[in-house]
């Protein structure tokens, strides 16, 4: 019964770091059978999570969301079990399965929970745990990558979005689910297996990991003024009743464009022109809280 933590040093700015010290001490004084890996830069947790996938039963995320996502990709289709640590900045996805955030508890969870099998969704060739978008959010978190290397993280982000927001015109997209076709000019569609994303945000409140569909929240492309409006009710997932949002539940999406487009995936961009969303049920396991 050993267990692999995948620590992300530079995760949450170095709280990963003090995390794993913690988790040390911790597997010391229980007298647990584990061992700590560090990431040595980008899509490093992949290739550890894969490697170690044969010879460990737990393989444990020590990051954010983008570190939790390559662990996903490396042990997509084995039967190790996932355990998630949040220690990023955003830490989005263990909102959605954590009732709080204390890191004694989550340890607990760790060394003695339950295990589930999750849903979890693949956008072209790549897994993903929580949240897909594409639309003025994905624009923006790309733009932040490059703005980030000029000016400090919030003041990064600000300045994105302020300038997003003033020069966004909507993407014509042509949008598949399983029993719907249409096209809109859109301000953003999320594909959901989780239910925060953006450091909070709550696109599709009733999104579910287990329910074997993905939770689509549409928008319609709006005036600057409405878009401001809207903000503030998606921070706090009570937008749905908007006549500009719809929500759908289903196993595949497909977005496509005539000009490329920005595809946020558990906080990661990529750009593309079209771009396939499918469900994958009940594909991996995870430690889970045991009274969840
Ligand atoms: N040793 C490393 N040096 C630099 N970058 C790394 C290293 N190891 C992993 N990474 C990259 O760091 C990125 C950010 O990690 P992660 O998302 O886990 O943390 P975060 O950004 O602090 O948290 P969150 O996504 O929850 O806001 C990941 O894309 C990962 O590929």
């Amino acid at each position: 019964m050993s267990i692999l933590f995948i620590v992300n040093p530079k995760a949450g700015n170095g709280k990963a770091l003090k995390v794993s010290d913690k988790i040390q001490e911790k597997m010391k004084i229980l007298k647990k059978d584990y061992e700590i890996a560090y990431t040595k830069g980008p899509e490093d947790a992949i290739t550890i999570a894969r490697e170690a996938s044969n010879s460990f039963n737990k393989i444990v995320s020590v990051g954010g969301d983008g570190t939790l996502n390559e662990v996903v990709n490396g042990i997509a289709g084995s039967r190790s079990i996932l355990g998630v640590i949040p220690a990023g900045t955003g830490n989005d996805f263990a909102k959605t399965i954590y009732p709080s955030l204390n890191i004694d508890d989550i340890l607990k969870t760790i060394i003695d929970g339950e295990v589930k099998s999750i849903d979890i969704g693949k956008c072209n060739n790549k897994y993903f745990i929580n949240i897909a978008s594409a639309g003025i959010d994905a624009e923006i978190a790309h733009r932040v990558q490059r703005v980030k290397k000029l000016l400090p993280g919030k003041l990064a982000y600000l300045n994105t979005l302020l300038k997003t927001l003033v020069t966004y015109k909507g993407i014509d997209f042509n949008i598949k689910l399983d029993d719907v076709s249409f096209r809109a000019n859109t301000l953003l569609i999320t594909a959901s297996n989780g239910k925060f994303y953006g450091g909070g945000m709550i696109p599709t409140p009733d999104a579910d990991i287990k329910d074997g569909y993905f939770d689509v929240c549409h928008i319609k492309n709006l005036s600057k003024i409405k878009i401001i409006a809207l903000l503030y009710k998606f921070l706090k997932g009570t937008h749905t009743q908007i006549k500009e949002v719809t929500i759908f539940k289903t196993k595949r999406l497909s977005i496509q464009a005539n000009k490329n487009f920005i595809v946020n995936i558990d906080g990661e961009t990529l750009e593309t022109n079209e771009a396939n969303f499918e469900i994958n049920k009940e594909f991996i396991n995870i430690l889970l809280p045991r009274n969840k």
